[in-house]
């Protein structure tokens, strides 16, 4: 039997037509690169949980985890990354784990020097990031 791979979710907030990005500190083959904040999944937490706690664990910031967003992301042989829209609900992200954090706007998100399993979701993000007609 394959061994599952483990779930590593990431948060794609959006405030204000803006992207919370967030550059790592470790390990050092992407340290002082750019992700979107998350972690692995626990056994058996539901991915948009995993989102609300580790962005509350990572950034201190309350989120509502919510549509995936763009592909999955194989990482080696034993991850897969899934990006899920999260709602920015309160708090300004301080980063406690990260180098810094920072909200980018759709014009900076080709150039960001991220960790390279996020450029596959550059796509998706532009979309996300793409001002809509409101109600
Ligand atoms: N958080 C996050 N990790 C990513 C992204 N892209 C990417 O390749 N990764 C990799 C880096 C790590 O190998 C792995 C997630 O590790 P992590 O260090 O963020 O996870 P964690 O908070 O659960 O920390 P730990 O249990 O490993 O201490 O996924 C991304 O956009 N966000």
């Amino acid at each position: 039997m394959g061994e599952q791979r483990r779930e590593v979710v990431a948060g794609a907030v959006v405030r204000e037509g803006l992207l919370l990005v967030a550059r790592r500190a470790s390990p050092p083959e992407l340290a002082g690169l750019w992700e979107l904040p998350g972690g692995k999944a626990e056994p058996g937490e539901e991915p948009r949980a995993a989102v609300e706690r580790e962005l509350a664990e990572e950034l201190a910031i309350v989120v509502v985890g919510g549509e995936r967003v763009g592909p999955e992301v194989l990482i080696g042989e034993r991850m897969v990354l899934r990006a899920y829209a999260a709602e920015w609900v309160s708090g300004e992200p301080v980063a406690i784990e990260h180098l810094e954090v920072a909200w980018i706007g759709s014009d900076a998100l080709d150039d960001l020097p991220w960790v390279p399993s996020d450029r596959a979701l550059i796509a998706a993000l532009r979309e996300l990031l793409r001002p809509r007609e409101r109600a």
